[in-house]
């Protein structure tokens, strides 16, 4: 009996020790500095992994500076990183060396494929990326500009429709937007018609559901050390799972525009992964800058104001050049990313096997008044013609789209489609808060408003 008694205090003491002990008091981690840990078994679940982490880590490295230690679920220690001189080493220089680290490696699988580029390292990504990378030359982005422009016009006769005979209308903005970015990725990326904005279709709330879903850092974490759970029949999970089906069928009838011999699930994961990556960050960046020039109406003039030099004509097609010569709507689209960034954290893993989780905070890096300027909360697109502040933005500061041979390969064409739809849609309407409308940001995940958006919407006569 006693043998059963020693097994059980052995096993206790290594689940303390393990657990608590090592991690807590004896582990090289802990000369960082960090917040002290609420909870044994929780870690800093209540003080802040259960709330809106782009604005937590900011908080914590203003208070404890560029490297942080903090707790999950059963005291394994994370890092946030946001000092750049780490950010280059572990982004740019050494990228390899930094494997992705996922808290809940299945659910993204689930909707970007397990054989996606978002997944890969070493050799493998280099062979996707390799593979990839000719899709997204600037010779082919600048011939998907057309699509971009009939987007903004499509977005324009769809709010046309919405305000008919009235002076202003109230709009939920996040209703449509990823709407008119799922159309276009399917035209660019697969030469496919979803036709998101004129009929429902089960691929644009498939992704909704998806998308929104409105979880903590704790709970992925929960989730991707016990996965059983998401196989319980929640009503939750059931809408969630079907979501994710429907996104698997869509995806499995789309074909990616490569030479190369592809394997039927890597295909897949390419497919589901350029839908995702291609259209939920647009939408998201899109969204937040209607609602920060409906909030700053002295941004919003100055741009119109831009706008009008080359779209006088309200049915004028801006041509690329054009576009490309709009200076101010270059500083609206770098302070739009900059103040919300659609991906707000990256996760990676100090090596392979069992490293230390790393949170590199691109909001905290984002909001450093010692990079912006005391003003670093506030949205202010002037900033990017400030002298001082450009002789500071390096590729390891300014990271909407991370940097380094992982980062975002869809850069130049979110650019471009963000400029001619914003074009277009500023040209025809001006925007105004609704007086006690308030929404949040999601937790974890996009940077997404949550519910959304809604805002007043009025036709420009001019
Ligand atoms: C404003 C819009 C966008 C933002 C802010 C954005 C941001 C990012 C970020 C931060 C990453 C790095 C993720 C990580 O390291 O974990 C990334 C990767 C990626 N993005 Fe984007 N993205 C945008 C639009 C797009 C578009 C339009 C496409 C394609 C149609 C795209 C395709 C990709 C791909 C394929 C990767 C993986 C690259 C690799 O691992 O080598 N993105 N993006």
């Amino acid at each position: 009996m006693h043998y059963y008694l020693i097994a059980f205090v052995a096993f206790i003491s290594y689940i303390v020790y393990k657990n608590y002990i090592y991690p807590l008091y004896l582990s090289p981690l802990c000369k960082i500095p960090g917040p002290p840990v609420d909870s044994f078994i929780l870690g800093h679940y209540h003080s802040f992994l259960s709330k809106q982490i782009g604005e937590v880590s900011a908080r914590l490295a203003k208070q404890y500076g560029g490297i942080v230690r903090y707790y999950g679920l059963f005291n394994r220690p994370y890092l946030l990183i946001s000092d750049p001189k780490i950010v280059q080493q572990v982004l740019i220089n050494r990228a390899y060396e930094y494997p992705k680290h996922f808290l809940n490696i299945e659910a993204i699988q689930d909707f970007a494929g397990a054989h996606s580029i978002l997944f890969v390292n070493k050799d493998s990504h280099k062979r996707q990326r390799k593979m990839m990378q000719p899709s997204f030359s600037f010779a082919n982005v600048k011939e998907m500009y057309p699509t971009f422009v009939q987007a903004g016009h499509n977005l324009k006769d769809i709010w046309v429709k919405q305000i008919g005979n009235k002076k202003e209308e109230r709009v939920s903005i996040t209703d449509i937007i990823p709407n008119i970015t799922l159309d276009v990725i399917g035209i660019v990326g697969f030469n496919y018609e979803f036709n998101s904005t004129k009929t429902t279709t089960e691929l644009a709330q498939a992704y909704q559901t998806v998308i929104m879903r409105d979880r903590s850092q704790f709970y992925e974490t929960f989730e991707g050390f016990f996965p059983f759970i998401k196989k319980l029949q929640t009503p939750d999970n059931k809408r969630y799972n079907e979501a994710i089906e429907v996104i698997q069928n869509a995806s499995a009838k789309l074909k990616v525009p490569v030479d190369e011999q592809l394997t039927y699930n890597e295909l897949l994961g390419q497919v589901m992964t350029l839908l995702i990556a291609g259209h939920e960050t647009t939408s998201t960046v899109l969204s937040w800058v209607l609602y920060f020039l409906a909030k700053n109406p002295d941004a919003q003039d100055r741009l119109r104001k831009e706008v009008l030099d080359v779209l006088a004509d309200r049915d004028h097609m801006p041509t690329f050049d054009e576009i490309e010569h709009l200076k101010y709507l270059e500083c609206v689209f770098k302070e739009t990313l900059r103040i919300v960034p659609p991906v707000p954290s990256l996760f990676r893993s100090t090596s392979k096997n069992e490293g230390t989780p790393m949170l590199i905070s691109i909001h905290a890096i984002h909001h450093d008044p010692s990079i912006w300027g005391d003003d670093a909360e506030y949205f202010n697109p002037s900033r990017w013609l400030d002298p001082v502040i450009k002789s500071k933005v390096t590729n390891s500061n300014f990271l909407a789209f991370s940097a380094g041979p992982k980062n975002c390969l869809g850069m130049k064409m979110a650019d471009l489609e963000f400029k001619a739809i914003l074009s277009v849609i500023i040209r025809n309407f001006e925007f105004k808060l609704v007086e006690g409308f308030n929404f949040e940001m999601k937790r974890f995940g996009l940077s997404k408003p949550t519910p959304g958006i809604d805002l007043l919407i009025s036709k420009v006569d001019y």
